[in-house]
């Protein structure tokens, strides 16, 4: 888990930084641009300039040769390096200047005036044209010669609105080279939100790589931002956060709490903080061991004749997050169609209402499932009445995202205990004031965000709001809230197959019955099932997720 930054806070902390004379402005830029330098050639070896030939210092803080140059030379290679009007094309002339100084041939474009940029930049141009040529951005010609390696310096976190067109094409220009690298965050996105400003992703934007500094800044992944990235690679430019803020009293020790529910995580494949042993089955949600209702009870609520399967999906990933017990419940016409699909889990006969609140008596029972292929009639309208009604840990998802969309009396019903986890469309009917600000063309940074959307959703409904994609963002009401990201080394496209929703509802659902809190169950719900779409790999089907579930749990546990 990480934690992710705005664009202002990113700020806060270098001005921090600097503040307390512990760094200059100019020597994090020079850092950023070794950072580039070092992360380019980690990434392509065959870039790397070789052992002996000429060039100044090592893109590295220690002076010794990376590993990763090479050990003959086949002459100069050519980079282009497009720089911006304010500290990103700082960036850009360092990682100018150091390319030259390890032999290579650069041709560097500046976009605006150079009189005009930022002091450390200004000194880092100044530096550069000691060495070579700047010409405007608008001279720029992908075809006049062969670049094997392109940089984007145009802009980074001090984007506050649209590109220019002729920018936008010069940046699509260097994105068709094969080797291009973003510095920070690809031009023309937001770094809070991942939106490309204006009309959204122009269809040519994308790079092999960027290189962000200190840790990421939430727009890398969030939105388009991450798809356009094919690799993404945080270096270290020696900030340290919560430091830093503390010191220069931004942050009092009494601010802790509040600033937690202010951040926002991301969850990537690391698994150092999970809980990864109480996940393998040692968490029980009372001392007494060994008896099936220790890991809880959870319950799912069927849809009619045939329309059973979503539900069942459900269960089985109840069952294998590892509910000690699970139970479908069906009405009576689609009880013997159940009982032909079912074995471990157990089926009850839930008609109405009434049937449920009686069932509910058990106090067992201690996490409800309801919506995947439920249905929306009057019934299952007097049944998610009851079920919220009973006050126990509750998924809704799918059929019961619609009924509450269309039940404003219901929805002021949820409690704190209930987890929603809508798609983008189920999303856009419950909470249609906060889907408007999203697709609105954003015109200015910082653009609204899945974040924001996801944050007022929870804040607005009084529970925890999972909304899918392969930016899943989990909010709950106070402001806590983690983005489970799917992209590039863990992007898992086959995700988006019939029923893998349902089988999340049932993680999730089952983690609930464990015992676990609805944020942390969510969490790592949505983290447990990218895992195993992940592990399983192209061709997944949804009956796959929860089988391959303990697989995925011992590996994490003997990677521990
Ligand atoms: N923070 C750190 O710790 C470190 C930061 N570092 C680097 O600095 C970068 C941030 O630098 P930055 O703040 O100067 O922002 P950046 O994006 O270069 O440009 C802003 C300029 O562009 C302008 N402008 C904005 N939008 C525009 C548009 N659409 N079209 C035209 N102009 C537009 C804007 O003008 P204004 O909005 O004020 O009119 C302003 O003049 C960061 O990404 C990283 O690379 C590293 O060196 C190491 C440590
Ligand atoms: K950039």
């Amino acid at each position: 888990m990480t934690e992710l930054l705005t664009a202002a806070q990113m700020r806060a902390i270098e001005t921090a930084a600097i503040a307390q004379g512990r760094v200059t402005g100019l020597a994090l830029m020079e850092r950023a641009g070794q950072g580039v330098v070092a992360a380019i050639f980690a990434q392509w070896p065959d870039l790397a300039p070789a052992v002996g030939a000429k060039r100044g210092p090592a893109p590295s803080a220690d002076a010794s040769p990376p590993e990763y140059f090479r050990q003959d030379d086949e002459g100069e290679q050519r980079a282009v390096v497009l720089c911006g009007p304010g500290n990103n094309g700082g960036d850009g002339f360092v990682v100018a200047r150091l390319l030259k100084e390890a032999g290579w041939e650069v041709d560097v474009f500046l976009y605006g005036d150079a009189e005009k940029l930022p002091p450390d930049a200004r000194e880092n141009y100044a530096q550069w044209a000691a060495l070579g040529e700047v010409m405007p951005l608008s001279a720029y010609d992908v075809q006049a010669q062969a670049y094997a390696l392109g940089v984007d310096a145009l802009f980074g976190t001090g984007l506050t609105r649209p590109l220019e067109a002729t920018v936008v094409e010069k940046l699509c220009d260097l994105c068709t080279l094969d080797r291009t690298v973003a510095i920070d965050i690809i031009s023309g996105f937001c770094a809070d939100s991942g939106r490309f400003l204006c009309e959204g992703m122009p269809p040519g934007v994308g790079v092999s790589l960027c290189v962000t500094f200190h840790v990421r800044k939430i727009g890398h992944s969030l939105a388009d931002c991450p798809l356009a990235i094919a690799k993404l690679r945080t270096v270290d430019i020696g900030l340290d956060r919560r430091d830093a803020l503390r010191k220069l009293g931004f942050l009092s020790s009494a601010d802790e709490a509040r600033e937690a529910n202010r951040a926002v995580v991301v969850r990537m494949s690391d698994r150092d903080d999970m809980p990864t042993a109480q996940l393998h089955g040692q968490r029980t949600i009372d001392k007494a061991q060994g008896h099936k209702y220790s890991h809880g009870h959870a319950y799912v609520l069927s849809g009619g004749v045939g329309k059973g399967g979503a539900a069942r999906l459900a269960a089985r990933g109840a069952l294998r997050v590892g509910a000690g017990a699970v139970t479908v419940g069906v009405p009576p016409a689609a009880l013997v169609e159940n009982a032909a699909q079912l074995n471990a889990v157990m089926l009850k006969m839930i008609g109405q209402a009434s049937d449920l609140s009686a069932v509910l008596r058990d106090a067992r029972i201690n996490a409800l499932c309801i919506g995947p292929s439920f249905g929306t009639s009057s019934r299952e309208v007097r049944l998610l009445a009851a079920a919220i009604d009973a006050d126990r840990p509750l998924v809704l998802d799918a059929d019961a995202l619609t009924i509450l969309a269309e039940h404003p009396d219901l929805f002021v019903q949820l409690h704190p205990k209930c987890v929603l986890t809508p798609h983008a469309g189920e999303f856009g009917r419950l909470f249609p004031e906060m889907a408007e600000k999203l697709s609105a063309t954003a015109t200015q940074g910082p653009a609204y965000s899945k974040v924001d959307a996801t944050r007022e959703a929870a804040k607005l409904s009084g529970c925890v709001v999972l909304f899918k994609g392969p930016d899943t963002v989990i909010a709950a009401p106070g402001g806590r809230c983690c983005i489970n990201a799917s992209f590039q080394d863990r992007a898992a496209p086959w995700l988006a197959t019939a029923g893998s929703g349902d089988v999340l509802a049932g993680f999730i659902t089952g983690l609930l019955a464990r015992g676990y809190a609805p944020l942390e169950a969510a969490e790592y719900g949505a983290w447990l099932h990218t895992e195993c779409a992940v592990d399983f790999g192209p061709g997944l089907i949804a009956e796959d997720l929860p089988e391959i579930l303990p697989r995925v749990l011992a590996d994490i546990c003997s990677n521990k």
